[in-house]
């Protein structure tokens, strides 16, 4: 991906689905501005995940990396940090961005850091107030924090979140979540476009009339015997309530258990992971969803679905305080009442909590003119 004429080029790392899914909408903008050279980095971090997103949005990397061979998830930070280190010194960009809390995130703003290149984070400031939970995630996205240029805020209590750190306000920007971008552009290809995302049409077709549940289950820090707690619930709620369950599995080994105790259910379906595109058609079909990940929150929110958050506190609150999501944790008696209660009650409606869609349009006019700023003072 190389548009753009003039020498101010932008490197934009990403390497796992969610991060994809929330830097499609910046590299679009960025590209728009028009007086920025925009490099898209794939750190390989899932290697097939999100290449859905980018070939609908028409991205290829310009640099792809190989995910490193690592036991462990330190190892795979440092190996990051090496590979996103050499392409950043074959593209030489005058600035990095780097989304959220993962191990890409981190790796990608580390190695800008120590070639001095600034760096603009998206999705800055969220907090749980643990720095274990989520884990790693919190942890990385505190560290990104504390070495990275822009930092561009989802929500007000997110950018609050940072000036209270001691980050100079000049620098935080409240843009909204680059993910409502996201959602809105995949909507509207879907809506153009019957063929996209139809893997879902025979699993929404055999539910007929019956609600569907949405649920995904994949937080690191989630022992077994919690996902069994989980699994527990969910099964008691398949019971008692004449829906059906569609649980897309995280590519990770701990999904043997879930597998073991859901896969063979009736009205319960564990699948692969989906598309992104099957997936949002899924999520629009659903009456609940189920679910400990931090894009499924903002966009049920956006969507206005009824949202269980299976885990026992939140960086997004306003999900709780629209009225869209109740924390569940990992207990069972308490996700088969809530999610009874849910069923019962109407569907909340939309909310613009988390965005109005022109996230990334403040993302890239404000890089724009910094750089341009930055630049002109070097050549006067
Ligand atoms: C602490 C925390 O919460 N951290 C989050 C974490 O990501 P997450 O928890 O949101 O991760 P997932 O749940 O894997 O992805 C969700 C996305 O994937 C789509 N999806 C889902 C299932 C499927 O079968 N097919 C799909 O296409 C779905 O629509 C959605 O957009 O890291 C991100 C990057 O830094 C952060 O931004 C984000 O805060």
């Amino acid at each position: 991906m190389s548009r753009g004429s003039q020498s101010l080029s932008v490197l934009v790392v990403a390497g796992t689905r969610p991060e994809i899914i929330k830097l499609v909408p910046v590299v679009q903008a960025l590209a728009n501005a028009g007086s920025m050279r925009v490099r898209f980095c794939h750190s390989g971090q899932h290697e097939e995940l999100g290449q859905g997103v980018l070939d609908a949005a028409g991205i290829v990397p310009d640099e792809r990396l190989m995910r490193p061979v690592a036991p462990d998830i330190g190892a795979l930070v440092a190996g990051l940090t090496t590979s996103i280190g050499a392409a950043l010194d074959r593209q030489r960009p005058r600035a990095v961005v780097v989304q959220g809390d993962t191990a890409t995130a981190l790796a990608g703003a580390m190695a800008a850091f120590h070639r001095q290149i600034p760096v603009a984070h998206v999705e800055a400031g969220l907090r749980s107030g643990h720095i274990g939970r989520p884990w790693p995630e919190e942890g990385y996205r505190r560290m990104v924090s504390r070495i990275a240029h822009w930092h561009f805020a989802p929500t007000r209590a997110a950018a609050q979140a940072l000036v209270a750190e001691g980050i100079d306000e000049p620098f935080v920007d409240h843009v909204g979540n680059t993910v409502i971008d996201a959602l809105y552009w995949a909507l509207g290809r879907i809506d153009a476009d019957d063929t996209l995302g139809a893997d879902i049409a025979p699993l929404l077709a055999r539910a007929g009339k019956r609600p569907i549940v949405l649920a995904t289950v994949h937080r690191r820090e989630l022992a077994e015997g919690d996902l069994r707690a989980i699994a527990e619930g969910l099964r008691a709620l398949v019971a008692r309530e004449k829906v059906e369950l569609v649980m897309p599995l995280h590519p990770r080994a701990e999904n043997e258990v879930l597998r073991d105790l859901l896969g063979r259910v009736p009205r319960i379906h564990v699948v692969e992971p989906l598309g992104y595109f099957a997936f949002l058609r899924l999520m629009r079909a659903s009456r609940l969803i189920v679910s400990d990940s931090g894009g499924v929150q903002e966009e049920a929110t956006a969507l206005g679905r009824s949202l269980l958050v299976l885990r026992s506190e939140t960086e997004r609150p306003e999900a709780v305080m629209t009225g869209t999501a109740r924390l569940v944790g990992a207990d069972p008696a308490l996700l088969l009442d809530e999610a009874q209660a849910a069923l019962a009650r109407p569907a909340p409606g939309p909310s613009h909590v988390f965005g109005d869609g022109q996230a990334a349009e403040r993302i890239a006019s404000r890089l724009a003119r910094d750089l341009l700023a930055r630049e002109m003072a070097l050549t006067a």
